[in-house]
């Protein structure tokens, strides 16, 4: 494993974001190594971060440099090599997750199909074993919070692929997690229905503020919705830059259109693209 670059000190000494909110999350020297049948594949080299509570982070790179990898060490899937560690709240993540303190939802909603609305925004609780009839009034709030008010009893196949997601992003938050990590949520999703989604979410971060870390491939997704955005350089996986987005909320679909927000999102596919974006 290489020594953590400059950057990455940086990234380490500093939270993403400069208010005195105290840290949830904490990636120090995080690497990961594959061993594969074609050979070791390293994922991530040595990555350092530092998230303040009630943060919006968002993490952008090329395919294969180690997001998914990141976000699944956060969630306790995946556990560093030696040398580094991940800590939620100070605590170890599985230890974390199984807490229902971490609200998880990817690409795919991976509904359960013969379960309603209701129930499959409930199915986090049964597997924490905590009772769903206590919980039933905050689980039609959520259900409200993303929209989807009197849909509670449709099935997933009665369901637009946009209101899945947001079914996807009522279970993740249904445990009230403090830490919320979404890879590419919108991903499956077309250019209208991802910026109506961006919306929403927005709304939904603002509203509970829990601490969110979303991995995407879209820089103006990144730039809208997140206060920092991580470009992240493949093979291996490591920090590129940290960069803060100035843009005050709420943010508005007009945004989408401003000179200043474009030259942002080029600033950062400059660095995506190794143009340095200075
Ligand atoms: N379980 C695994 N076994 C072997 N290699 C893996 C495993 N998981 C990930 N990798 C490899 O690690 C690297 C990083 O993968 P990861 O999925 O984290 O990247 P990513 O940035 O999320 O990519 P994408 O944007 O395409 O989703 C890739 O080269 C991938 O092939």
């Amino acid at each position: 494993m290489n020594a953590p670059t400059a950057r990455d000190a940086l990234a380490m000494t500093e939270p993403v974001t400069a208010d005195d909110a105290p840290v949830d999350l904490v990636i120090d020297r995080a690497a990961k190594t594959f061993r594969t049948a074609q050979g070791p594949v390293t994922a991530l080299d040595g990555l350092s971060l530092k998230v303040p509570r009630g943060a919006f982070v968002a993490l952008i790179g090329p395919s294969g440099c180690g997001k998914s990898t990141l976000l699944r060490m956060v969630a306790g899937l995946e556990q560093p090599d030696d040398g580094g560690a991940v800590l939620v709240r100070g605590k170890h993540p599985e230890q974390f997750r199984k807490e229902g303190e971490l609200g998880i939802a990817f690409q795919d909603p991976a509904l359960l199909p013969w379960r309603s609305v209701f129930a499959n925004v409930a199915f986090p609780l049964q597997i924490l074993g905590r009772p769903v009839a206590r919980h039933a009034d905050a689980i039609r709030g959520l259900i409200e919070l993303v929209g989807l008010k009197g849909h509670e009893d449709a099935l997933p196949a009665e369901l637009s692929g946009g209101m899945r997601q947001r079914v996807a992003i009522a279970r993740a938050l249904v445990t009230d997690p403090s830490v919320l990590l979404l890879d590419e949520p919108f991903g499956a999703l077309d250019q209208i229905l991802r910026r109506t989604m961006n919306m929403e979410l927005q709304r939904i971060w603002a509203a509970r503020r829990t601490t969110t870390l979303l991995v995407t491939h879209g820089i103006d997704e990144a730039v809208f919705l997140a206060d920092t955005v991580v470009v992240m350089h493949a093979r291996p996986g490591r920090i590129a830059e940290v960069v803060t987005v100035p843009f005050p909320r709420p943010r508005t679909p007009e945004l989408f259109g401003r000179p200043e927000f474009h030259a942002l999102c080029d600033r950062l596919a400059g660095i995506l693209h190794g143009e340095g974006g200075r």
